[in-house]
Parts: C-alpha cells; sequence; structure tokens
C-alpha cells in the first residue's frame, strides 16, 4: 500500500503543477487573444472613422503644416525638444512665441525649440481631436522628413480645411518672403522646397536704374499679358499646368532673359530681387546636377508651374561653342585635362543632356510655357547662338565690374538705410533697418557703435573718398562688399585703408582683369 502511495503521490503532485500550468496558459492566451481582438476592433474603428494625411518635406505642404503646428500649444508643451537654427529661415519658425525661440542680448534668434523626431503629438482643429507624428524616415528613400497627421473624419473634408488653414497662416506670414525650389539629389525630375529667403529690395541692387526698370517693366507687361491670354482658360488650377501656345493665338507664351557677366555683379541678386518685387516663385536648375539628362530638363520644366521663375545658372558651364554642334556630342565638356592630365568629367557619363534636349525644354512643343525664363552666365561669348536666339532669349542684359559709382552707392546703402543714394538720414526706421539687413545680412545692429555715431553727411562724404579710391572695372561689386562686411563697424577706418586692401586685392589676384568683358 505504502509503496502504491510512493508511486502515486509524486504523479498526483505533478498532475496539480501541469493543472496550474495549463491554467496559467489558458488565461495567457486568452489575454493575448483579448488584446488582438481589441488592437483588430480598435484598428476597424480607425479605418472607419479615422483618415490620416502624410506630408512629405519636398513639398510645400509639409511647411505650411510645420508651420501651422509650431503655433499649436502642445507642441509649444512637448516634452521632448529638438534645437535647430538651421531650420529657421525654412520653417520661419521667428514668429512662433510657443517654441520659446532663444534669443540673445541684441534680440537675435539663436535657435528654436521643436518636438523630437517621432514623437507624438495631439491637437485639436475646428473642435476635432488630431494626432500628429514627425518623422524622419520614410519607405521611399528620395523623401525626407514627414508627418502624419490623422484625424477622426468620415472623409477628407477636415484635411482639406486644414491644409487650406495652414496655407493661409504660412502665406500671412511669409509673405514677405521668397520661395525657393531646387532639383532633387537624384534629379527624377522632381522639384524639392528648400525654404524662403526673405525678399530683397529692388533699391538694394546697385545697378544702372534703366537696367532696373526695364527688366521689372518687362517682366510685369509679361504677366500682365498673360492674364488677359489665359483668364478664361485658367482659373484656379495654378500647379502642374500649363498653358499650350494655342490658347494665345498661335504665338509662344514665354519670355527668356540672359543675365551676363562678371562674376559678383548681381545676375543671381537681381532675379531673387525681382522674383519678390512680383511675388513669384523662384525654380532653380544646375545643368551640372549629377544624372540630369533631356528628360530630367522637359520634366522639371513641366513640373515647375506657370507664374514663376526658371532660372539655369552658369549656362556656360556646360554648353560651349566647341561641344555644342558636334553631332556625337551630349553636349557636356567631354574631357578638360587638368595640369595633372587627368580628365574632370570622368565621373559625369550618367549625364545625357544635350544641347537639343536643352533647346527643346526651352521652347520646343513640350516646353512648359507662361514663366519667365533666366539664363545666367558670365561668358555670353561662349554660348552656342542657338541658345540666346529670339524667341529663347528675347531680351539680354550685362553686368559689369563695380564702377565709381557702383562704390558709391553700395558704400551708402551699406551704412546707411537702403534707399541706395538717396537717403542721408542716419536714424534708422524699423523698416529701413529690416530692408538693409535683407539686402546685406550682418549689417543690421552691427552697424551699431561706431557707425551709428557717424551722421548722414559724414557718410556721404565719405562714400564719395570710397569711390574715387575704387579702380574703374576691375573689381565685382561682390569683392567690395565683402570689404564693407568687414568693417561694417568701421567706416571711416574703412576708407582710410580701402587703398591698402585694393594693392591686397591685386597681389592675390594674379589676373585682376580676367573676365572683364572687351569693352
Ligand atoms: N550690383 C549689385 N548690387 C548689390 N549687391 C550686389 C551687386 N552685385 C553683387 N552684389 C552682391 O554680391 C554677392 C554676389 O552676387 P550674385 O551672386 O548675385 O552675383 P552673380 O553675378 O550672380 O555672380 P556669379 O556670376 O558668380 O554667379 C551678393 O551677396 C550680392 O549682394
Amino acid at each position: 500500500m505504502d509503496s502504491l502511495k510512493n508511486i502515486f503521490f509524486p504523479l498526483a503532485g505533478s498532475m496539480g503543477a501541469l493543472h496550474e500550468t495549463f491554467k496559467l496558459l489558458v488565461i495567457g492566451a486568452m489575454i493575448e487573444s483579448a488584446r488582438r481582438i481589441s488592437v483588430l476592433t480598435w484598428n476597424g474603428f480607425v479605418d472607419i472613422f479615422f483618415h490620416s494625411a502624410y506630408f512629405y518635406q519636398e513639398d510645400v505642404a509639409y511647411d505650411w503644416l510645420m508651420h501651422f503646428l509650431s503655433k499649436q500649444p502642445t507642441w509649444g508643451r512637448s516634452r521632448e525638444f529638438e534645437v535647430t537654427t538651421r531650420d529657421i529661415s525654412r520653417h520661419n519658425l521667428t514668429t512662433s512665441g510657443d517654441l520659446g525661440d532663444e534669443e540673445d542680448e541684441d534680440g537675435q534668434l539663436v535657435a528654436a525649440f521643436m518636438p523630437s523626431i517621432d514623437s507624438t503629438h495631439n491637437f485639436y482643429f475646428h473642435g476635432r481631436w488630431f494626432r500628429v507624428t514627425r518623422s524622419t524616415r520614410s519607405s521611399d528613400y528620395r523623401r525626407g522628413g514627414s508627418l502624419k497627421i490623422t484625424g477622426f473624419a468620415l472623409d477628407n473634408e477636415i484635411f482639406k480645411k486644414l491644409v487650406l488653414q495652414a496655407r493661409r497662416d504660412y502665406t500671412m506670414d511669409v509673405k514677405e518672403r521668397v520661395h525657393i525650389f531646387l532639383t532633387d539629389d537624384m534629379s527624377y525630375g522632381n522639384w524639392k522646397y528648400v525654404g524662403a529667403r526673405p525678399k530683397r529690395p529692388m533699391t538694394s541692387m546697385v545697378l544702372e536704374p534703366d537696367l532696373k526698370d526695364a527688366l521689372l517693366a518687362d517682366c510685369k507687361e509679361f504677366l500682365s499679358s498673360e492674364e488677359w491670354c489665359v483668364d478664361s482658360l485658367f482659373l484656379g488650377s495654378h500647379f502642374n499646368s500649363a498653358i499650350t501656345s494655342d490658347t494665345a493665338s498661335g504665338i509662344p507664351f514665354r519670355r527668356g532673359y540672359l543675365l551676363h557677366g562678371v562674376p559678383g555683379s548681381g545676375k543671381t541678386s537681381l532675379v531673387h530681387s525681382l522674383a519678390g518685387e512680383l511675388g513669384l516663385n523662384i525654380y532653380v536648375v544646375s545643368l551640372t546636377s549629377k544624372g540630369m539628362n533631356d528628360n530630367t530638363l522637359t520634366t522639371l520644366m513641366g513640373r515647375a508651374p506657370p507664374r514663376s521663375i526658371f532660372l539655369l545658372e552658369d549656362l556656360d558651364a556646360v554648353f560651349t561653342r566647341s561641344v555644342s554642334r558636334d553631332p556625337s556630342s551630349t553636349g557636356t565638356p567631354k574631357e578638360s585635362t587638368t595640369s595633372e592630365g587627368s580628365s574632370s568629367q570622368d565621373n559625369n557619363d550618367d549625364s545625357k543632356l544635350s544641347l537639343s534636349g536643352l533647346l527643346n525644354s526651352i521652347d520646343g512643343v513640350a516646353a512648359a510655357e507662361g514663366r519667365l525664363f533666366f539664363a545666367t552666365t558670365n561668358y555670353k561669348e561662349r554660348l552656342d547662338p542657338a541658345l540666346i536666339r529670339d524667341g529663347r532669349i528675347d531680351r539680354s542684359f550685362e553686368f559689369t565690374h563695380a564702377r565709381k559709382w557702383h562704390a558709391e552707392c553700395i558704400f551708402k546703402c551699406f551704412f546707411l538705410p537702403c534707399k541706395t543714394s538717396s537717403s542721408a538720414s542716419s536714424s534708422l526706421s524699423t523698416n529701413d533697418k529690416d530692408a538693409s539687413e535683407r539686402s546685406f545680412p550682418g549689417s543690421k545692429h552691427k552697424l551699431g557703435h561706431s557707425a551709428s555715431l557717424v551722421s548722414g553727411d559724414e557718410i556721404a562724404v565719405l562714400a564719395k573718398r570710397f569711390a574715387e579710391a575704387i579702380p574703374e572695372n576691375e573689381l565685382s561689386v561682390a569683392n567690395l562688399q565683402g570689404y564693407l562686411l568687414k568693417n561694417k563697424t568701421r567706416p571711416k577706418e574703412c576708407v582710410d585703408e580701402v587703398e591698402q586692401w585694393i594693392c591686397e586685392q591685386r597681389k592675390n589676384t594674379k589676373r585682376p582683369k580676367e573676365g572683364l568683358r572687351p569693352e
């Protein structure tokens, strides 16, 4: 009997343990099932009652939303922050008090605080709850940061309202800015929004008044004739719409400008200034981008919206007389042998841009219309004549080295409010200070101290002395600007030391007159 007990007692014990284990398993399975059911139910509920919208960084809507969200108190209360100085201008965060932007003792913004990546935040819009997640990772490797906004809605109407509201707020806040788009890194024919830059007043451009006025008037006339031509055909669809030449009685509806002349003479700055004046965005293409080819260029041209500026920088960098008419040429200079004898174009074989491709993208049948087309070059004489014939380039403007009057104007513009030569007042209004800062970054506030002690009349005298010392047709306006920036708080010393600086410039530059256009 005892021996039977000895056999069954441990067995009964292990049965009990098995029983307990089984109970635990059942409870675990029930909990897991309940969890799964609740997740499925929640997902089903979310699928039915919630909508999600995604915004990607290369699209301007991303910036509208970032700007909108930066104003939401819940973002300001975020417990995890990313501190940024890089994105301030891009996201215009200077206006977002909720983010707790930090200022130094001069009142200049040094950093902004943004909720960290991958954190989730809630906000309310029109009385509805929304959840937003900011992220940098994306399955599409071409895309950068993204925003996912999820909200309780039966259709996407509320999202439309949200985007419209964000765009309205953004436009109100950045109307003093010019939006810049570049080709994306991979050159898939996509535009990448790179940010909004402050407008640069035309008065800050030291150029012959005739040149500025003629260009501005021409552009305005073009834009107004566009309205006249397409009013009835082109309502409301600003993006991705092209106007066909048929709509304008068969006359191609485009305008092309060539800005040519020495480096640092203000060609690019003038386009920027003009864009601000006309309220247009700028789409910049570098023909030397990796992967650029005929298709990409045509696609890019087609994707830039009407009523914008299309800017081709440094046209001479790709298409020169020497290669343009060679039928076997891809259009890119094949080899330019460096001093070491190696090829500088070795790795550029994937660039399949041809001259005919470029010509077609400018004025072929598939060419985009309704845009202002600007091309800049330092060497007009090197361009293939086909590129700059009438119809492709309607007007050319030449930019020269600095003359004495350039020097006088830029000196005044730098040390006085930006009314170029006219204003002689030493008391700067807030607007004037802002204009001065936009024209010459770094000059605002730093003018203080010694510069503010110099009266407007004295500045005028100093400007004359400065101009007398500057040799004609030798330095660029950019050179002069660089020198003035180095002396931004020392206008008197700047004039006293200018001759020494010119000597140094001549020593540093082996061929000071290189690139000077033949008179
Ligand atoms: N005529 C000008 N008036 C005012 N600022 C000028 C002028 N020319 C040049 N600058 C200043 O010089 C800098 C360079 O100018 P910008 O890039 O427009 O010259 P660019 O002619 O386009 O040069 P590049 O041919 O090398 O591209 C800018 O910061 C601009 O403010």
